[in-house]
């Protein structure tokens, strides 16, 4: 029988759990001979390597993170290494390999297909929602409600003291995370790395806005931008407001996948095994304007990120 591995790799995200038990049981059923791989692609390395047993992919779709637990490995960008892990799938009669995880990982197993001929079909899994050519990530609306949770948590304290907050959502690179959140939770002020900003118009449209009597305030920055402390101290100085700063951090990584992630997650796990199981060597799963598809990995290398441009509108707004 002929094997396919599933494997995770790079920032955990809700949703990856669902998306393993539905990769297993339909490479199962179109009678393949599924593995796990442990500790993604350190794992591969180190052999840690095993059949999946029903047992194993049971009472798993409800919980956040990995239960493959996940890394990033510097050994992977070396030819031995990589060799190391291509002997570990061909003692083992694995011919395909499913990888849950974001752009990084999708680029490791590009160059390893480029190596050795290994198959593999991608899952885009990342909060960060910044995959080319996909509109959305496994992870992303539970990291979302996580973030909408401690808003609301925030705005009740804020209120009741009239106070300023400023939360920095996580994002490496990207802004989406904040952009949705600055939205969904009426904040007055978004910063993202993608959009400029002026600090002396939003200073006057909240003074207009307040009339001397300022409010309270939500500002809501990505990570990305570096740029949390300073605002938190602006505010401060400027509008003479009592401020606050909280980091939600790791906690947006965490917590049980909402059931559009669950959902999602099997319809790209399906579609990733039906893709390796037509032949095709290096497609990442996507769903662009309402449908979902495949992509070749080299289309989702050289495409640019595009946001939807109706959030970014309202989101300009926010930053002037
Ligand atoms: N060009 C590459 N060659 C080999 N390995 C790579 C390459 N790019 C990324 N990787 C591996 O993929 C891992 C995951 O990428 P990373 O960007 O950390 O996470 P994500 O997959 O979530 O974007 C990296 O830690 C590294 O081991
Ligand atoms: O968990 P770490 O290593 O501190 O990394 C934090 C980074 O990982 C993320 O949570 C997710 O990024 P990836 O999915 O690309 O790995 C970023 O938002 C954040 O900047
Ligand atoms: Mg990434």
């Amino acid at each position: 029988m002929e094997g396919i591995a599933i494997m995770t790799s790079g920032g955990d995200a809700a949703g990856m759990n669902p998306a393993i038990k539905a990769a297993a049981d339909h490479a199962m059923h179109l009678g393949y001979e599924p593995f796990l791989v442990d500790d993604g692609l350190r794992g591969l390395i180190d052999d840690k390597i095993e059949k999946v047993s029903d047992h194993d992919v049971s009472d798993i779709i409800h919980r956040g993170g990995t239960i493959l637990r996940s890394s990033r490995s510097k050994r992977f960008f070396e030819y031995e290494h990589r060799l190391a892990a291509y002997e570990n799938l061909k003692k083992r009669g694995i011919e395909k390999l499913v990888v849950i995880g974001g752009d990084g990982s999708f680029r490791a197993l590009n160059q390893f297909y480029a190596d050795f001929q290994v198959p593999f079909a991608g899952i885009p899994a990342t909060i960060d929602n910044d995959i080319p050519g996909t509109d959305y990530c496994l992870g992303v609306d539970t990291a979302l409600n996580m973030i909408r949770q401690s808003v609301d948590s925030i705005r009740d304290t804020a209120n009741s003291f009239r106070r300023a907050f400023v939360v920095e959502t996580m994002g490496r690179h990207c802004g989406y995370l904040a952009m949705a959140s600055a939205v969904t939770s009426g904040a007055e002020i978004c910063m993202v790395p993608e959009l400029e900003y002026d600090l002396d118009s939003i200073g006057e449209r909240l003074r207009v806005k307040y009339q001397g009597h300022p409010n309270f305030l939500i500002a809501i920055v990505a990570e990305g931008c570096n740029m949390s402390d300073y605002l938190n101290r602006w505010i401060g100085d400027t509008l003479k407001m009592d401020s606050r700063l909280t980091i939600l951090g790791h906690i947006q990584r965490g917590g049980s996948p909402t059931v559009r992630d669950r959902l999602m997650a099997s319809k790209f796990a399906v579609g990733a095994v039906e893709s390796l199981h037509r032949g095709e060597t290096c497609n990442i799963m996507i769903y662009k304007s309402g449908h979902f598809g495949t992509l070749p990995i080299h289309k989702v290398a050289d495409s640019q990120l595009e946001m939807d441009p109706a959030l970014v509108a309202m989101c300009k707004k926010l930053c002037k």
